[in-house]
């Protein structure tokens, strides 16, 4: 892999410039998926391909308890050596530079095992010290592990910027034993997520923008978007019942996959739009919003882009229906703001149009006031949809974002 220096960040602008003005089909990808019960005690049977002598593995502490040591030891067991990282929470320019120094010398390959800021950091680590990569996801929460890019923060969490890489980590090597273990909280995020990657995705492709891989998506590509929406459709529900009883079914295996596997190459591949950028817009605020996890900010944001579209009542029920199956929040009740002011909506209205949003791969264009429009809309349609069919259930903001339970989420 190429190192992380500006010469390489560089040689991306270039290479963006030339696929754009070329409207050139971009796909990119890991090369190897691995998901199952049990896979990380089997880790070396797959990992042998990038290492055979020596490797770093990085998780927080909790996860090395969890997954990590099993994936140590099947590699042990094989004659590796391996380097064990701490990783202190926060993927943070310090963090990720403490963490580079600790690579011994011959270390062939870099594993991170964890949520997403550890895949993010692994990717970071790898890159600087031009090591191929592996992937080992803890939990479904997040469409982290397949993209060619890590999101930095600073050391007390804000975000920072995006770190852009030439490719995609080599290897996603999923233990569904360990995530089934996870709070439910964690796969209802994920689905969030993947919810939202078909909705955007379409935008991107009817308006002809670029792709996040920064290019023209390409057929697969939305194959993959309209796999991740129809799979969760068929399997989401019965994947989130599993996790609450840690049973390893297969419609659990489904949710996975589309949440880690097609929601990452969906996204990456096809495009985001205003979903995300209505997301990163709300974390302007303070308050109860940081309390959430991001899938279930990106399914608000995902109900935003349906009003800013003007879909039909009908489209905006059939999502907002599955939504509320599926646990997450869709009022703004729910997301703690029932009592957001004009001038605040306005802020997020302004945060999601900045620049560089994503929100501009939509041909329609947008004022902040249109953002905080929809908002509002979006809340009042949710609640016609609750009126309608006697819908008492609902998303009470937990006391912080690892409060784990549905049962806690929904008394
Ligand atoms: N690079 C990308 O393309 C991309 C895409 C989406 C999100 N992200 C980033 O990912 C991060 C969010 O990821 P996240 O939601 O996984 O949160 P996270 O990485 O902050 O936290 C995961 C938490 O879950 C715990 N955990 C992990 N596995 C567990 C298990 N099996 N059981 C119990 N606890 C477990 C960890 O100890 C950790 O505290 C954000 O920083 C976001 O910006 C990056
Ligand atoms: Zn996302």
């Amino acid at each position: 892999m190429a190192p992380l220096t500006s010469e390489v960040d560089q040689s991306l602008d270039e290479e963006a410039l030339v696929t754009k003005q070329h409207l050139e089909r971009v796909y990119t990808s890991i090369q190897k998926y691995v998901q199952g019960p049990g896979v990380f005690e089997r880790a070396y049977t797959y990992v042998r391909h990038w290492a055979t002598e020596s490797a770093m593995i990085i998780a927080d502490e909790r996860v090395w308890e969890i997954g990590a040591n099993k994936v140590k030891q099947s590699l042990v067991k094989h004659g590796l050596r391996v380097t064990d990282v701490t990783f202190g929470g926060e993927a943070s320019e310090a963090e990720l530079e403490r963490i580079c120094t600790l690579a011994e010398s011959g270390t062939e390959l870099i594993i991170g095992v964890g949520g997403g800021k550890t895949m993010d950091t692994a990717k970071y680590v790898a890159n600087k010290l031009h090591l191929p990569c592996v992937i080992a996801p803890s939990t479904a929460s997040s469409d982290a592990a397949t993209s060619s890019l890590s999101v930095i923060y600073t050391p007390d969490g804000q975000f920072q910027r995006y770190s852009y890489y030439p490719l995609n980590p080599n290897m996603v090597m999923v233990d569904t034993k360990v995530i089934v273990q996870a709070p439910v909280r964690f796969l209802i995020s994920g689905v969030g997520d993947a919810l939202a990657t078909w909705i955007e995705a379409e935008s991107v492709i009817n308006s002809h923008a670029t792709s996040a891989a920064g290019g023209t998506p390409t057929i697969v590509a939305a194959y993959i978007g309209r796999a991740c929406m129809d799979s969760l459709r068929k399997y989401a529900v019965q994947g989130i019942l599993s996790n609450i009883r840690h049973a390893c079914t297969d419609a659990f295996e489904a949710t996975v996959e589309a949440n880690t596997l097609l929601s990452g190459l969906g996204f990456e591949n096809a495009g985001l739009a205003a979903a995300h950028a209505v997301h990163n817009g709300l974390t302007v605020l303070g308050g109860p919003i940081h309390q959430l996890m991001h899938g279930e900010k990106v399914a608000y944001g995902t109900l935003v882009q349906l009003v800013l579209e003007n879909r039909t009542l009908e489209e905006y029920f059939d999502i907002v229906s599955f939504m509320a199956e599926c646990h997450l929040p869709i009022t703004l009740e729910e997301l703690g703001l029932e009592d957001i002011s004009d001038e605040d909506l306005l802020k997020v209205g302004e945060a999601a149009l900045k620049p560089d949003e994503t929100i501009h791969n939509m041909s329609k264009k947008f004022s902040p006031g249109d953002i905080a429009d929809a908002i509002r809309a979006a809340d009042a349609y949710s609640k016609k949809w609750r009126q309608v069919n006697n819908w008492t259930e609902k998303f009470i903001v937990p006391p912080s974002r690892h409060h784990a339970h549905v049962q806690d989420i929904h008394p």
